[in-house]
Protein backbone atom coordinates (compact mmCIF):
# COMPACT_ATOMS: atom_id res chain seq x y z
CA UNK A 1 0.00 0.00 0.00
CA UNK A 2 1.04 3.88 0.24
CA UNK A 3 4.62 4.68 0.12
CA UNK A 4 4.07 7.80 -1.26
CA UNK A 5 7.38 9.35 0.42
CA UNK A 6 6.85 11.88 3.46
CA UNK A 7 3.31 10.46 4.45
CA UNK A 8 0.98 13.33 4.81
CA UNK A 9 -1.70 12.02 6.73
CA UNK A 10 -0.66 12.95 10.21
CA UNK A 11 1.74 15.87 9.60
CA UNK A 12 0.84 18.87 8.54
CA UNK A 13 0.47 18.93 4.56
CA UNK A 14 3.39 20.75 3.87
CA UNK A 15 3.96 23.04 1.39
CA UNK A 16 3.55 22.46 -3.09
CA UNK A 17 6.82 21.89 -2.83
CA UNK A 18 6.78 18.36 -0.27
CA UNK A 19 3.97 17.52 -2.19
CA UNK A 20 5.68 17.82 -5.86
CA UNK A 21 8.16 15.65 -4.22
CA UNK A 22 5.90 12.66 -3.13
CA UNK A 23 4.67 13.15 -6.69
CA UNK A 24 7.81 12.44 -7.95
CA UNK A 25 8.86 9.18 -5.50
CA UNK A 26 5.54 8.28 -7.00
CA UNK A 27 6.99 8.09 -10.18
CA UNK A 28 9.09 5.23 -9.02
CA UNK A 29 6.72 3.00 -7.89
CA UNK A 30 4.19 3.35 -10.63
CA UNK A 31 7.23 2.84 -13.43
CA UNK A 32 8.49 -0.39 -11.37
CA UNK A 33 4.96 -1.91 -11.15
CA UNK A 34 4.78 -1.35 -15.10
CA UNK A 35 7.71 -3.36 -15.43
CA UNK A 36 6.66 -6.02 -13.26
CA UNK A 37 3.74 -6.01 -14.96
CA UNK A 38 5.51 -6.15 -17.89
CA UNK A 39 6.74 -9.34 -17.33
CA UNK A 40 3.49 -11.25 -18.51
CA UNK A 41 1.38 -11.14 -21.59
CA UNK A 42 -1.72 -9.96 -21.78
CA UNK A 43 -3.19 -12.93 -20.52
CA UNK A 44 -6.92 -12.10 -21.66
CA UNK A 45 -9.13 -14.32 -20.02
CA UNK A 46 -8.08 -13.23 -16.57
CA UNK A 47 -10.29 -10.53 -17.47
CA UNK A 48 -13.01 -12.55 -18.87
CA UNK A 49 -16.02 -12.83 -16.97
CA UNK A 50 -17.27 -16.13 -18.67
CA UNK A 51 -14.00 -18.02 -19.01
CA UNK A 52 -13.43 -18.31 -15.08
CA UNK A 53 -16.83 -19.31 -13.33
CA UNK A 54 -16.34 -19.63 -9.66
CA UNK A 55 -18.30 -21.38 -7.22
CA UNK A 56 -19.52 -18.86 -5.04
CA UNK A 57 -20.39 -16.44 -7.79
CA UNK A 58 -20.00 -17.29 -11.40
CA UNK A 59 -20.10 -13.93 -12.70
CA UNK A 60 -17.28 -11.85 -12.20
CA UNK A 61 -13.85 -12.67 -13.63
CA UNK A 62 -10.60 -14.02 -11.33
CA UNK A 63 -9.27 -10.18 -11.88
CA UNK A 64 -12.29 -8.66 -10.24
CA UNK A 65 -12.62 -11.79 -7.49
CA UNK A 66 -8.88 -10.92 -6.65
CA UNK A 67 -8.86 -7.20 -6.64
CA UNK A 68 -11.74 -7.55 -4.73
CA UNK A 69 -10.95 -10.04 -2.20
CA UNK A 70 -7.85 -8.01 -1.72
CA UNK A 71 -9.32 -5.13 -0.50
CA UNK A 72 -11.17 -7.10 1.86
CA UNK A 73 -8.37 -7.94 3.92
CA UNK A 74 -6.87 -4.72 3.14
CA UNK A 75 -10.00 -2.85 4.91
CA UNK A 76 -9.65 -5.26 7.89
CA UNK A 77 -5.66 -4.08 8.14
CA UNK A 78 -7.31 -0.60 8.42
CA UNK A 79 -5.50 0.43 4.52
CA UNK A 80 -8.74 2.83 3.61
CA UNK A 81 -8.61 4.63 7.00
CA UNK A 82 -5.71 6.27 5.25
CA UNK A 83 -7.17 9.75 3.11
CA UNK A 84 -3.93 8.28 0.40
CA UNK A 85 -6.30 5.23 -0.38
CA UNK A 86 -8.65 4.77 -2.63
CA UNK A 87 -10.39 1.28 -2.77
CA UNK A 88 -11.39 -0.01 -6.44
CA UNK A 89 -14.66 -1.68 -5.04
CA UNK A 90 -15.60 0.47 -1.75
CA UNK A 91 -19.22 -0.95 -1.40
CA UNK A 92 -19.06 -2.88 1.83
CA UNK A 93 -15.62 -3.09 2.84
CA UNK A 94 -15.41 -4.71 6.15
CA UNK A 95 -14.82 -2.50 9.00
CA UNK A 96 -10.74 -2.25 10.47
CA UNK A 97 -10.42 -4.48 12.99
CA UNK A 98 -7.71 -2.27 14.15
CA UNK A 99 -9.46 1.90 16.17
CA UNK A 100 -8.31 4.01 13.97
CA UNK A 101 -4.63 6.48 14.70
CA UNK A 102 -5.41 9.99 16.01
CA UNK A 103 -4.66 11.69 13.30
CA UNK A 104 -5.66 15.68 11.88
CA UNK A 105 -7.49 15.37 8.71
CA UNK A 106 -6.12 17.17 6.05
CA UNK A 107 -8.36 17.31 3.55
CA UNK A 108 -11.62 19.28 3.26
CA UNK A 109 -14.23 16.31 4.19
CA UNK A 110 -16.51 17.02 0.83
CA UNK A 111 -13.59 16.46 -1.38
CA UNK A 112 -11.74 13.62 0.59
CA UNK A 113 -14.29 11.30 -0.31
CA UNK A 114 -13.79 11.74 -4.22
CA UNK A 115 -13.58 8.18 -5.92
CA UNK A 116 -12.66 8.00 -9.67
CA UNK A 117 -11.28 4.59 -9.63
CA UNK A 118 -14.01 3.15 -12.43
CA UNK A 119 -12.48 5.00 -14.69
CA UNK A 120 -9.09 4.38 -13.82
CA UNK A 121 -9.78 0.62 -14.06
CA UNK A 122 -11.20 1.14 -17.70
CA UNK A 123 -8.49 2.53 -18.80
CA UNK A 124 -5.93 0.72 -17.55
CA UNK A 125 -7.66 -2.49 -19.00
CA UNK A 126 -8.56 -1.10 -22.04
CA UNK A 127 -6.01 1.22 -23.29
CA UNK A 128 -2.73 0.64 -21.02
CA UNK A 129 -2.22 -3.37 -20.90
CA UNK A 130 -2.17 -3.52 -24.59
CA UNK A 131 0.59 -0.78 -24.38
CA UNK A 132 2.58 -2.61 -21.99
CA UNK A 133 2.07 -6.34 -21.94
CA UNK A 134 2.71 -8.88 -25.00
CA UNK A 135 -0.07 -10.42 -26.72
CA UNK A 136 -0.67 -13.71 -25.42
CA UNK A 137 -0.85 -16.04 -22.75
CA UNK A 138 1.35 -17.78 -20.29
CA UNK A 139 -1.54 -19.28 -17.84
CA UNK A 140 -0.05 -17.13 -14.69
CA UNK A 141 -3.29 -15.58 -13.86
CA UNK A 142 -3.36 -15.39 -10.09
CA UNK A 143 0.08 -13.93 -10.50
CA UNK A 144 -0.68 -11.33 -12.75
CA UNK A 145 -3.77 -10.21 -10.76
CA UNK A 146 -1.31 -9.37 -7.92
CA UNK A 147 0.72 -7.42 -10.44
CA UNK A 148 -2.18 -5.35 -11.74
CA UNK A 149 -3.40 -4.86 -8.44
CA UNK A 150 0.32 -3.17 -7.63
CA UNK A 151 0.01 -1.20 -10.84
CA UNK A 152 -3.73 0.08 -10.09
CA UNK A 153 -3.10 0.75 -6.58
CA UNK A 154 0.12 3.18 -7.79
CA UNK A 155 -2.03 4.93 -10.55
CA UNK A 156 -5.01 4.97 -8.24
CA UNK A 157 -3.08 6.68 -5.34
CA UNK A 158 -0.83 9.08 -7.85
CA UNK A 159 -4.36 10.41 -9.44
CA UNK A 160 -6.37 10.58 -6.11
CA UNK A 161 -3.12 12.49 -4.71
CA UNK A 162 -4.66 15.33 -6.76
CA UNK A 163 -6.91 15.98 -3.44
CA UNK A 164 -3.97 17.26 -1.63
CA UNK A 165 -2.23 19.04 -4.35
CA UNK A 166 -5.55 21.29 -4.84
CA UNK A 167 -5.89 21.53 -1.40
CA UNK A 168 -2.27 23.29 -0.63
CA UNK A 169 -2.78 25.29 -4.14
CA UNK A 170 -6.21 26.42 -2.44
CA UNK A 171 -4.48 27.56 1.62
CA UNK A 172 -1.65 29.17 -0.46
CA UNK A 173 -3.87 31.32 -2.97
CA UNK A 174 -7.68 31.19 -1.52
CA UNK A 175 -8.25 34.60 -2.83
CA UNK A 176 -7.44 33.39 -6.50
CA UNK A 177 -9.62 30.26 -6.19
CA UNK A 178 -12.70 31.52 -3.92
CA UNK A 179 -14.42 33.26 -7.19
CA UNK A 180 -14.08 30.29 -9.68
CA UNK A 181 -15.25 28.29 -6.99
CA UNK A 182 -18.49 29.94 -6.20
CA UNK A 183 -19.22 30.54 -10.23
CA UNK A 184 -18.55 27.10 -10.52
CA UNK A 185 -16.08 27.68 -13.23
CA UNK A 186 -14.38 24.33 -14.29
CA UNK A 187 -11.86 25.90 -16.83
CA UNK A 188 -10.97 29.20 -14.75
CA UNK A 189 -10.19 26.09 -12.23
CA UNK A 190 -7.81 24.23 -14.51
CA UNK A 191 -6.10 27.56 -15.72
CA UNK A 192 -5.49 28.37 -12.24
CA UNK A 193 -4.13 24.86 -11.29
CA UNK A 194 -1.91 24.03 -14.36
CA UNK A 195 1.71 24.60 -14.99
CA UNK A 196 2.71 23.47 -17.86
CA UNK A 197 6.23 23.89 -17.46
CA UNK A 198 6.11 21.28 -14.92
CA UNK A 199 4.31 19.32 -16.44
CA UNK A 200 6.83 19.10 -19.59
CA UNK A 201 9.56 18.32 -16.91
CA UNK A 202 7.87 15.39 -15.62
CA UNK A 203 6.72 14.12 -18.99
CA UNK A 204 10.58 13.88 -19.82
CA UNK A 205 11.47 12.56 -15.95
CA UNK A 206 9.21 9.24 -16.51
CA UNK A 207 10.57 8.96 -19.63
CA UNK A 208 13.69 8.82 -18.46
CA UNK A 209 13.37 6.92 -15.53
CA UNK A 210 11.60 4.25 -17.48
CA UNK A 211 14.95 3.95 -19.96
CA UNK A 212 16.35 3.69 -16.96
CA UNK A 213 14.76 1.30 -14.31
CA UNK A 214 14.28 -1.04 -17.41
CA UNK A 215 17.79 -1.88 -17.98
CA UNK A 216 19.62 -4.91 -18.01
CA UNK A 217 22.32 -4.29 -15.49
CA UNK A 218 25.71 -6.14 -16.47
CA UNK A 219 28.76 -5.45 -13.58
CA UNK A 220 31.05 -5.85 -16.87
CA UNK A 221 29.12 -3.38 -19.27
CA UNK A 222 29.84 0.56 -18.46
CA UNK A 223 27.96 0.99 -21.54
CA UNK A 224 24.47 0.03 -20.95
CA UNK A 225 23.60 1.84 -24.54
CA UNK A 226 21.96 -0.61 -27.10
CA UNK A 227 19.91 -2.41 -24.18
CA UNK A 228 16.20 -3.15 -24.58
CA UNK A 229 13.95 -1.72 -22.07
CA UNK A 230 11.26 -4.05 -20.13
CA UNK A 231 9.09 -1.12 -21.06
CA UNK A 232 8.68 1.69 -23.56
CA UNK A 233 9.81 4.85 -22.35
CA UNK A 234 7.71 6.36 -24.80
CA UNK A 235 4.77 4.74 -23.27
CA UNK A 236 5.17 6.13 -19.58
CA UNK A 237 5.68 9.93 -21.09
CA UNK A 238 2.55 9.13 -22.93
CA UNK A 239 0.16 7.81 -20.10
CA UNK A 240 1.48 10.64 -18.00
CA UNK A 241 0.82 13.52 -20.69
CA UNK A 242 -2.13 11.68 -22.02
CA UNK A 243 -3.85 9.90 -18.66
CA UNK A 244 -2.15 10.34 -15.62
CA UNK A 245 -1.68 14.03 -15.11
CA UNK A 246 -4.98 14.90 -16.73
CA UNK A 247 -6.98 12.72 -14.29
CA UNK A 248 -4.70 14.28 -11.43
CA UNK A 249 -6.27 17.85 -13.09
CA UNK A 250 -9.41 16.51 -12.98
CA UNK A 251 -9.22 15.40 -9.02
CA UNK A 252 -8.35 18.60 -8.49
CA UNK A 253 -10.74 20.93 -9.72
CA UNK A 254 -13.24 18.19 -8.41
CA UNK A 255 -12.02 19.03 -4.84
CA UNK A 256 -11.84 22.16 -5.67
CA UNK A 257 -15.41 22.44 -6.34
CA UNK A 258 -16.54 21.42 -3.17
CA UNK A 259 -13.94 22.87 -1.34
CA UNK A 260 -16.45 25.43 0.46
CA UNK A 261 -19.49 23.37 0.89
C1 LIG B 1 0.19 18.32 -9.66
C2 LIG B 1 0.23 19.59 -10.02
O1 LIG B 1 -0.81 20.22 -10.75
C3 LIG B 1 -0.90 20.08 -12.13
C4 LIG B 1 -0.85 18.67 -12.46
C5 LIG B 1 0.35 18.08 -12.62
C6 LIG B 1 0.49 16.60 -12.50
O2 LIG B 1 -0.50 15.89 -12.45
O3 LIG B 1 1.64 16.14 -12.37
C7 LIG B 1 1.47 18.84 -12.88
C8 LIG B 1 1.42 20.19 -12.96
C9 LIG B 1 0.17 20.91 -12.86
O4 LIG B 1 -0.24 21.30 -14.13
C10 LIG B 1 1.36 20.45 -9.73
O5 LIG B 1 1.21 21.66 -9.87
O6 LIG B 1 2.40 19.90 -9.32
Amino acid sequence: MGESGGNVVDKNLGNLETVRESLIRQEDSIIFSLIERAKHPINSPLYDDKKMPFADDSSVSLFHFFVKESEVLQSKAGCYTSPEENAFFPENLPPPLLPPLNSTPVLHPPGASININEKILNLYIETLLPLIAAKGDDGNYAVTAASDLNCLQALSRRIHFGKFVAEVKFKDCPEDYIPAIRAKDKDALMKLLTFESVEERIKKRVEKKAMIFGQDVDVQDNDNKGNKCKINPSVVSQLYGDWVMPLTKFVQVEYLLRRLD
